[in-house]
C-alpha cells in the first residue's frame, strides 16, 4: 500500500474507537522495529519525524528510508507526518518531500521558543490546512503549550519548547477556544496541552490528576465529539527500561511518565494519535548498554544495532496493544491524496466536515 493520509487512519480509529501510536523515527533500526511490531500485530503505522530527524538523517535518507518500509510491509498502512512543524515553509517543505500529514505548531512563534498569541495560531495553521488539504494532505493543529503544571516549564527538546514558565491557563488547552480553533482552521486533528511534555523527566512522582490533566481531555471532547485529538509527550517511561540503563552504566534519575491506563482513558474519550519517541530512545539505549557491556571486545556496529532493536520492539507491540490499533491494519483501505483532494473539496462546497 502507499503512504496513506494521517486523516484516514484517524477515522478509522475514530470510527472503531482506538487510538494509534505515532512513534518517531530518525534512522534505520527505529524503522524496522516500528514496522516489524506493527507487522507482527497487524497494527496501521504513524512514522513522524521531527524537524531534528529531518536534519539528522537529511531529507533523502528519511524519505527514501520511509519508502523502503512502504515496500517491505505492503499490507501496513503507513503515514509520513512532520512532527512540530514550526512555520508554514516548515510545513511545505515537509509536503515538497513526500509527507502525508504536517503539524503546524503554532502554539510557539517561528523560533520554537516563544509562546505566540491565539490570533497568530490561528492565521499559520488555516494557511498550512489550505494548502495542505489542496494536495489531500492531512494537518495537525496545537493549541496550548506542552509544559509541567508541577513546575510551568516547558520542554525544550531538542531546541524546540517554550523558554521560562507559564501559569496553568497557558498550559491547558482551553475547550471553547478548542472549538473555535477547529472550526477556523479546519485541521484534521488537535494536539492539546494536558501537563504532558517531552522527554524522560516529566513528573517527579506517580502523576494524579493534579499534574496530568486527564478531565481536560473529556471536557474538550464534549466540546468536539467529532474531532480527533492528539496527546504529545506520552511515553510511559517505563521502569525496567530505567532499571536497565541504569544497571548498565546509566545515570537516569528516577522519573515519571504518562501510565498507559491514562492513555487509554484519553483514547475512551476522543484521542486518536498518541505521540510516543522517549520510550523507544530509552529502550534502544538499555539494548545498546547492555550489549555493550556483555561484550566489551566486540567492535563490529552491527552487533549492537541488531540487538539495539529489542526492547524497541517490546515497546511498539505493547502501544499497539494497549491502545487498541493491533488488529486493524488489513481493515483499513487505501485513499490516495488526490481522492483526498477532492474530498476536502466537496466538503468545503457543502460546508461541512470531510468524512472518510
Ligand atoms: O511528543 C513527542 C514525544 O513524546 P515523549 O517524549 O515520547 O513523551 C514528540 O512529538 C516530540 O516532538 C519528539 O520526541 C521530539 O523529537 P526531537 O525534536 O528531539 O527529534
Amino acid at each position: 500500500m502507499a503512504l496513506v493520509p494521517l486523516r484516514v487512519l484517524l477515522d478509522h480509529a475514530a470510527e472503531n474507537n482506538y487510538g494509534i501510536p505515532a512513534f518517531n523515527v530518525n534512522n534505520l533500526e527505529q524503522i524496522k522495529a516500528i514496522m516489524d511490531a506493527a507487522r507482527e500485530v497487524n497494527s496501521p503505522v504513524i512514522l513522524q519525524a521531527s524537524r531534528g530527524a529531518r536534519k539528522y538523517a537529511g531529507e533523502a535518507f528519511l524519505r527514501h528510508m520511509v519508502l523502503a518500509a512502504v515496500e517491505e510491509y505492503p499490507e501496513i498502512p503507513i503515514v509520513m507526518h512532520q512532527d512540530h512543524g514550526n512555520s508554514p515553509a516548515t510545513c511545505y517543505s515537509a509536503i515538497k518531500n513526500g509527507f502525508t500529514s504536517v503539524m503546524m505548531d503554532g502554539s510557539l512563534m517561528e523560533d520554537a521558543k516563544t509562546p505566540a498569541s491565539y490570533e497568530y495560531n490561528v492565521e499559520v495553521t488555516a494557511k498550512v490546512t489550505e494548502v495542505a488539504h489542496a494536495l489531500g494532505v492531512s494537518v495537525e493543529g496545537e493549541l496550548g503549550c506542552l509544559g509541567s503544571l508541577e513546575t510551568g516549564a516547558g520542554d525544550k527538546e531538542d531546541g524546540h519548547g517554550f523558554e521560562g514558565t507559564l501559569s496553568h491557563d497557558q498550559l491547558l488547552t482551553d475547550p471553547d477556544e478548542a472549538a473555535d480553533f477547529v472550526e477556523r482552521t479546519g485541521v484534521d486533528a488537535l494536539a492539546i496541552a494536558i501537563g504532558t511534555s517531552h522527554g524522560a523527566y516529566k513528573f517527579s512522582r506517580k502523576p494524579d490528576g493534579a499534574i496530568l490533566a486527564i478531565d481536560r481531555i473529556r471536557e474538550i471532547h464534549r466540546k468536539l465529539p467529532n474531532t480527533h485529538l492528539v496527546m504529545h509527550g506520552s511515553s510511559s517511561v517505563p521502569q525496567d527500561l530505567q532499571d536497565l540503563i541504569n544497571s548498565y552504566g546509566g545515570a537516569i534519575p528516577q522519573t515519571w511518565g504518562v501510565p498507559v491506563a491514562e492513555i487509554q482513558e484519553g483514547i475512551r474519550n476522543g484521542v486518536r494519535k498518541v505521540n510516543v519517541d522517549t520510550d523507544n530512545r530509552l529502550a534502544i539505549t538499555a539494548a545498546v548498554r547492555e550489549a555493550l557491556a556483555k561484550e566489551p571486545a566486540e567492535f563490529d556496529p552491527r552487533k549492537f544495532l541488531i540487538p539495539s532493536m529489542k526492547y524497541m520492539l517490546k515497546v511498539c507491540r505493547d502501544r499497539y496493544v494497549e491502545f487498541g490499533s493491533a488488529d486493524q491494519a488489513s481493515k483499513i483501505k487505501q485513499v490516495s491524496l488526490d481522492e483526498m483532494a477532492k474530498r476536502y473539496i466537496a466538503a468545503s462546497s457543502m460546508k461541512k466536515a470531510v468524512t472518510v
